[in-house]
């Protein structure tokens, strides 16, 4: 192996080479910090550390893998693929798999997503005999979440402290808790606590890991909170290896409870931390660096830092207002395929960045319109669909009949006359006989006896029951896991059923295709990881970004902008710059708010390497009406003299180039029909 530091500048390679103690690498966007910890671990792997004994924790999956990569680049795949890189939650539920039984909890359990997660916190209120219509369950969740990000109480939480719904958070509180437990389930955030809470309760655990893992590095720190910080700090406690590295001026994640304070605390945390500072950005062209730079002015509180690269002026940014959203939409389809054509580019070279994620499906529409291969990265909102969740739900049942959370949403799915209350009387006798949901499902349908269900029911039951042991089996023993999926969808008779289940034929067939959508990505998943059903579904649960529309390797990458931290891209579309949009409208109450959103439009003209738009639409419909829209403020916190001068919206020659595509698209059309 050979590992060239001279690819790194004098700080870089300090901070690679300082391997013992406590390191903390602070610089801007683009400045290496990611590249640092890529080195530094070809350098310790060098050094003689084993490639397990490393942890490199990063904040999305998407930027894990990536730096996956990078290190594969670096020292090759078969050392890479032995260092420890993850999430925090990763990390977390890989903890938990190994240990839970110490926390009370059985080895087979289930991760809520937040859709179950609500029905919970209503099924609490109701025991509490407070109304879910005078409290509304998210916003519970919110202050639940970031008291488990504190790693308190919520009523401890001193910014929460004089909060109207406290009184209500810190009850509902100890009884979702106990309900988890009772369902043998975790949530999101227990994945970090619960780790947190093995390591205080069970030292010998604590120092196994902390042994184990000799050096430690954490990428996009300023987006930790305290929980994720005394996890680290529980591994590192004894040897200090620590190297944590970040951007204050790209903290996004202050909403769910992330302590961008946290950075200054690591000097706190670990005696005699070293500081290294990067100034010089390798990413961008000083065109893209001095509208960040511009923009970033405008916050109050922050550490003055000027971003700068030796990578020339470049093109200046490219503004675009176009007449609607479809208009928008189409026009960012038709310059990629332009600059692809010119520029010669690929198709992953280009990025759209919006802020939520509904944005994103008139891009999808002009794209599949083009004909342009896309990837949506991290679209949760895809795994909250119905019946997403319910063929998924029963590929969990099948994997692990004790989930009792799946086992619950699909046992009257297709209906089989196991309705709600039948299913409550079930849940009942299994408390009452001590045995899990499951266990009453199969007692049920061996004959025992549940009012108000009849013989017929017995019998779906008693298929049903079948099926899943089948299945159950079958899953634990198939390497071709979505050979598998497509015969229990088919056994299920799941299509018939969405056709029958839904009036219109057209949603009709979209649910259709999502569950489609779901079997093409197990397929993809298992030729790609030669994967089992366990990783697939714990993918799912983390990453949530299985849900592109094409499986090409070569597709835009369209994701928010907080998806995008730590990436990168030749060219960028910040779409949908106006008010309301970025800075989002909830966060207009207050001017850190607005910070925050400021910091998030930074993060966005960073991720750009060559060529960055900022695009708009004057108008939008909502609701089927017009609606006015404004540009986003800060736009105008970048100088004009930036930005293309021809601020025209649609420039006319794309208008041109743009029917000559569509002229060339039917000419290939019209000669593919009448070649036969
Ligand atoms: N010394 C260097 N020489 C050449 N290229 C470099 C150097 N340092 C970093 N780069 C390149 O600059 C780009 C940005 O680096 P990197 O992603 O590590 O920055 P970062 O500080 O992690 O950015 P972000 O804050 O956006 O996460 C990468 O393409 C990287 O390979
Ligand atoms: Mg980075």
């Amino acid at each position: 192996m050979e590992l060239n530091l001279h690819l790194l500048n004098p700080e870089q390679r300090q901070a690679v080479e300082h391997i013992d103690g406590p390191l903390l690498i602070l610089a801007g966007a683009g400045s290496g910090k990611t590249r640092v910890i890529t080195h530094r671990i070809g350098y310790l792997i060098d050094q003689g550390v084993a490639p397990d004994q490393i942890l490199a924790v990063s904040f999305t999956n998407k930027a894990a893998q990536e730096m996956r990569e990078r290190v594969g680049h670096l020292i090759g795949t078969s050392l890479s693929n032995r260092v420890h890189l993850s999430t925090f939650h990763s990390l977390g539920l890989d903890i938990l798999k190994k240990h839970i039984e110490k926390l009370g909890y059985r080895r087979t359990f289930t991760i809520l997503d937040q859709g179950d997660q609500i029905s919970l916190v209503k099924d609490v209120l109701k025991d509490l005999k407070l109304d879910p219509s005078k409290v509304d369950p998210s916003d519970l969740l919110f202050l639940i979440s970031r008291a488990k990000m504190a790693f308190l109480e919520p009523s401890k939480m001193p910014e929460f402290r004089y909060h109207p719904l406290m009184p209500f958070a810190q009850k509902t509180y100890r009884h979702y808790q106990a309900a988890l437990r009772g369902l043998n389930a975790v949530d999101f955030d227990d994945l970090i606590c619960l780790p947190v809470r093995l390591f205080e309760e069970h030292e010998k655990v604590r120092r196994r890991y902390a042994s184990h893992y000799k050096y430690v590095m954490v990428d996009e720190y300023q987006d930790t909170n305290h929980t994720q910080l005394m996890f680290m700090e529980a591994i590192v406690r004894e040897h200090q290896n620590i190297c944590v590295v970040g951007d204050d001026d790209q903290s996004i994640y202050a909403f769910r409870g992330a302590v961008s304070g946290n950075i200054l605390q690591v000097e706190k945390t670990f005696k005699n931390t070293r500081v290294i500072k990067l100034e010089q950005n390798y990413r961008s062209t000083n065109g893209i660096l001095r509208a960040a730079n511009a923009l970033i002015a405008n916050n109050s509180a922050r550490k003055e830092k000027n971003l700068w690269s030796n990578n020339g002026d470049g093109d200046p940014i490219t503004m675009v207002e176009s007449k609607d959203e479809r208009e928008e939409a189409e026009y960012v389809a038709a310059e990629i395929e332009a600059l692809r054509f010119h520029l010669r580019l690929n198709y992953r070279d280009f990025a759209v960045l919006f802020r939520v994620n509904p944005q994103a499906r008139l891009f999808e529409e002009a794209f599949r319109t083009y004909n342009i291969p896309y990837q949506l990265v991290g679209a949760a909102e895809f795994f909250d669909r119905k019946e997403v969740k319910d063929f998924i739900a029963f590929l969990k049942a099948c994997l692990n009949p004790e989930d009792e959370v799946s086992m619950r949403r699909i046992v009257n799915v297709p209906p089989r006359g196991i309705g709600t209350q039948t299913v409550e009387k079930i849940s009942v006798w299994a408390a009452e006989h001590q045995v899990s949901f499951f266990e009453a499902l199969k007692s049920v349908s061996a004959g025992a006896q549940i009012d108000g269900m009849n013989h017929a029911s017995h019998e779906h039951l008693k298929t049903f029951i079948q099926l899943i042991e089948n299945f159950h089996q079958e899953f634990n023993a198939t390497t071709h896991i979505s050979q598998s999926a497509r015969s229990l969808l088919h056994e299920l008779n799941f299509v018939d059923y969405l056709r029958s289940a839904e009036k219109s034929p057209k949603v009709a067939s979209r649910r259709i295709e999502n569950v489609q959508q779901v079997l093409a990505s197990i397929a993809q998943f298992e030729s790609r990881a030669g994967g089992t059903l366990d990783g697939f579904l714990t993918r799912i649960i983390l990453d949530q970004s299985s849900a592109s529309k094409e499986n090409e390797e070569d597709a835009v990458q369209c994701m928010t902008l907080h998806a995008s931290k730590g990436l990168e891209f030749p060219v960028v579309f910040m779409v949908g710059l106006e008010e309301g949009y970025l800075p989002h409208e909830r966060s207009l109450v207050n001017q850190a708010g607005i910070e925050e959103e400021r910091r998030l439009a930074y993060v966005g003209v960073t991720r750009a390497q060559k060529k960055l738009y900022l695009s708009l639409s004057a108008e939008r419909s909502r609701f089927g009406k017009k609606d006015e829209r404004s540009p986003s403020r800060f736009l105008s916190e970048i100088p004009k003299e930036m930005i293309d001068s021809n601020m025209a919206s649609l420039n006319p020659k794309l208008r041109e180039m743009k029917n000559d595509l569509n002229l060339k698209y039917l000419e290939a059309m019209r000669a593919q029909l009448f070649s036969d």
